[in-house]
């Protein structure tokens, strides 16, 4: 089987994009995010106060897996904890009989506030997820055999509706061909290296390694990296109040590119321009990573290309424009 879902902006910014999922017999619309790997949704074990806004999923006690328990936060420090269900999760066509729903029991007001993010459905390696006594399957994990080919298509938009295709390859969402490269899963996530990155037509050679990460906003680079691009954009400056780089809103600002595999994935100037900010001038959608020691491949770089995530024999992942 194959199927695809929309990937819809959830404001207009690109901050996140929501998918309507199936999820037992309601339909949630979650943030698909290969950069953890829980499918978490609001339920009805939930405080009523904090439903308000959102679609939830009704646990069913006969679902439930007794004992098992799920606790998550995230690089932005929001989170969220609960209990663990077994139940039917159709995305796009694609049913998953027996998922492991994790059913909130409690959210960060982040969530709470949120309300159009009914919850999320990881992408990453299924060794990432939390559910204890014992991990469960990510979505993917749990329907790769039945899915005419093993992997899932990425196909973000900027300011306009993409979508995640699953089981196939949609010739219709790219041009070109598609570069192969082999993925880095050990530490979980589908990681990447680039050789070389370019800011306008100037190429530097230098090693990037980092994650694809649809559940990130921006692009998270060496902070060398973060001041080689901003000294190219007129009256840029690094901002700490709004914790980042900003520029004027009428700044030209140049492409950026990442050379992997030997092909140039380049990110057009206007996509790095991700929103005005409460001072008037405008937010960098590249960003340091703060030395984490990896970057974050996140929307921002996404949103430009169809990137395809194939689980075979050796993990890897092919890129293309769109
Ligand atoms: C709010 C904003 C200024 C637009 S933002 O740029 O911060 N965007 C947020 C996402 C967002 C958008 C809109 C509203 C609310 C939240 C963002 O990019 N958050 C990143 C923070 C970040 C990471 N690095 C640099 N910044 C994040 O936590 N992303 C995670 C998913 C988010 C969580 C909040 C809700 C939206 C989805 C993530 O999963 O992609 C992650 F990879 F960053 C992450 O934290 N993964 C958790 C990995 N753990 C490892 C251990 O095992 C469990 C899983």
């Amino acid at each position: 089987t194959n199927g695809s879902a929309p990937a819809v902006p959830s404001d207009q910014y690109d901050s996140l994009y929501l998918s309507p999922v199936t999820v037992g017999s309601s339909t949630l619309h979650l943030d698909f995010d290969t950069g953890s790997s829980d499918l978490w949704v609001f339920s009805s074990l939930q405080a009523q106060s904090s439903l308000v806004g959102h679609d939830y999923y009704m646990v069913d006690p006969a679902k439930e897996k007794q004992g098992y328990t799920w606790k998550i936060s995230y690089g932005d420090g929001s989170g969220a904890s609960g209990k663990v269900y077994a139940d039917k999760v159709v995305v796009g066509g694609v049913t998953a009989t027996a998922q492991a729903v994790e059913a909130a029991t409690a959210v960060s007001a982040q969530f709470t506030q949120d309300v159009d993010t009914d919850g999320l459905l990881g992408l990453a390696m299924s060794t990432l997820n939390t559910v204890k006594p014992q991990q469960q399957k990510t979505f993917f994990d749990t329907v790769l055999k039945q899915l005419a080919q093993p992997l899932f298509a990425v196909d973000l938009k900027y300011h306009a509706a993409g979508s995640y295709d699953f089981g196939f390859i949609d010739k219709s969402k790219y041009t070109g061909a598609i570069n192969y490269v082999n993925a880095d899963t050990s530490k979980g996530w589908w990681g990447v290296s680039a050789t070389a990155y370019s800011i306008g037509n100037a190429s530097t050679s230098a090693t990037v390694s980092g994650i694809l990460d649809t559940g990130t906003t921006l692009l998270y680079v060496d902070t060398p990296i973060v001041k080689a691009y901003y000294a190219k954009v007129k009256g840029s400056k690094m901002d700490n109040t709004q914790g980042g780089y900003v520029f004027p809103c009428s700044a030209t600002l140049p492409d950026f590119s990442l050379t992997i595999g030997g092909v140039k994935q380049i990110v057009p100037g206007k996509h790095i321009n991700y929103s005005p900010t409460s001072a008037g001038n405008c937010f960098g959608g590249i960003q340091t990573n703060d030395g984490i020691g990896f970057s974050i491949l996140g929307d921002i770089f996404l949103k430009s290309k169809y990137v395809i995530h194939e689980m075979g024999s050796t993990p890897r992942i092919g890129f293309a424009q769109q």
